[in-house]
């Protein structure tokens, strides 16, 4: 039965926690989750991102595409993480962007692993959580599979298909054994895919707002496959704002950062990123206390609004610890503030 790897692995830990996913395990377990309704909206915008006929043109080779949303984008996002994060134990702001591959007929892409740390140089951090697992599902009922060479396991797309693997082994070194391919296919295939890490993680402004495209070549030096990468026109504001407030934060203009932020947070209301620093850039200013009422209650109702948010979202780890320290501090300092906010003031 297909549930069957998703079931077991569950049994083994109650708690359906990320160590669930024990390495050990060596194999790609599958299951089924309903892909959101509110799918196609996602899927639509993806298709902004045609492959580009140049490359195909100097290359003769068909890009497969990876349209890139942050969580908090499409409220399919949403939807497909809290069914992933129910069926699997993977919570939702453990997980890096999520996104829609799409593969034209012919398209595929070469064997490889997902860890990060594969690559030249990046050894010298040690191990890292980064995609620690990755998790399809298949929004299409065809296309090529997605196949483990070291292992021999073979995945058919099939709409509302799970897949889901660990990268590391037991000492959070990468695992070859989780090397993988996409085949080509005469017909064309939807994946959805997200990579999760082990600890809670704030995914950087999405740098695919720009669209580019990436070839890898074989052994001898020929061009084997391409991807083209490209995000939503939102994401693209909302990346360039948040870019931007970084730049101002570093000179110290908060005031200059928070109107970025605001900007990114107009197109991207729950975006974890531009919500936290939208809350220092305010907080950091100092001035919160100092400053004459109204204006006072009024600003620290803006920061405890974007951390709250925040937290709804993001409940664990090092920014949400922040975060509350935040809001307690404020609380403490500014109890007309907190106060009302809590009785829907
Ligand atoms: O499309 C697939 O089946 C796998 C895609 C993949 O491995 C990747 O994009 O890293
Ligand atoms: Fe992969």
């Amino acid at each position: 039965r297909e549930m069957a790897g998703v079931v077991a692995i569950l049994e083994k830990c109650e708690a359906a926690e990320m160590w669930c996913f024990d390495p050990a395990v060596k194999r790609v377990d599958e299951g089924v989750v309903t892909v959101a309704s509110a799918l196609p909206a996602w899927v639509d915008e993806a298709t902004l991102c045609a492959p580009q006929a140049v490359v195909r043109r100097e290359t003769g080779i068909e890009p497969s595409v990876s349209f890139v949303a942050s969580r908090d984008e499409f409220g399919a996002t949403r939807v497909l993480e809290a069914r992933i994060a129910e069926r699997l134990g993977l919570e939702g702001h453990r997980g890096l962007m999520q996104q829609v591959l799409y593969y034209p007929p012919n398209a595929s892409y070469p064997p490889h692993t997902d860890c990060r740390f594969d690559r030249a140089g990046a050894q010298v951090w040690g191990p890292v959580d980064e995609r620690a697992f990755t998790v399809l599902v298949y929004a299409s009922d065809g296309g090529g599979l997605t196949v483990f060479p070291k292992t021999g396991v073979r995945v058919r797309p099939k709409t509302g298909r799970l897949a889901f693997w660990a990268n590391l082994d037991d000492e959070g070194n990468c695992d070859p054994l989780s090397t993988h391919a996409a085949e080509p296919s005469a017909e064309p295939k939807i994946v959805l895919q997200r990579w999760y890490e082990r600890r809670p993680t704030l995914p950087p402004p999405n740098r695919h707002a720009k669209t580019s495209t990436r070839c890898g070549l074989d052994e001898d030096g020929r061009v084997e496959s391409c991807r083209t990468y490209c995000a939503s026109p939102n994401a693209a504001v909302a990346a360039e704002a948040t870019t931007r407030a970084f730049h101002l934060w570093e000179l110290g203009d908060y005031e200059g950062a928070e109107k970025e932020l605001e900007t990114a947070l107009a197109r991207q209301p729950r975006q974890a990123l531009a919500l936290v620093l939208a809350a220092q850039a305010i907080y950091a200013r100092g001035a919160i206390i100092d400053l004459p009422e109204p204006m006072r209650t009024h600003r620290c109702r803006l920061v405890v609004r974007h951390l709250t948010t925040f937290l709804e979202d993001n409940p664990t780890g090092a920014v949400a610890d922040e975060a509350n320290l935040m809001l307690s501090d404020l609380a403490a300092s500014v109890p007309t503030c907190v106060e009302e906010e809590a009785c829907g003031g």
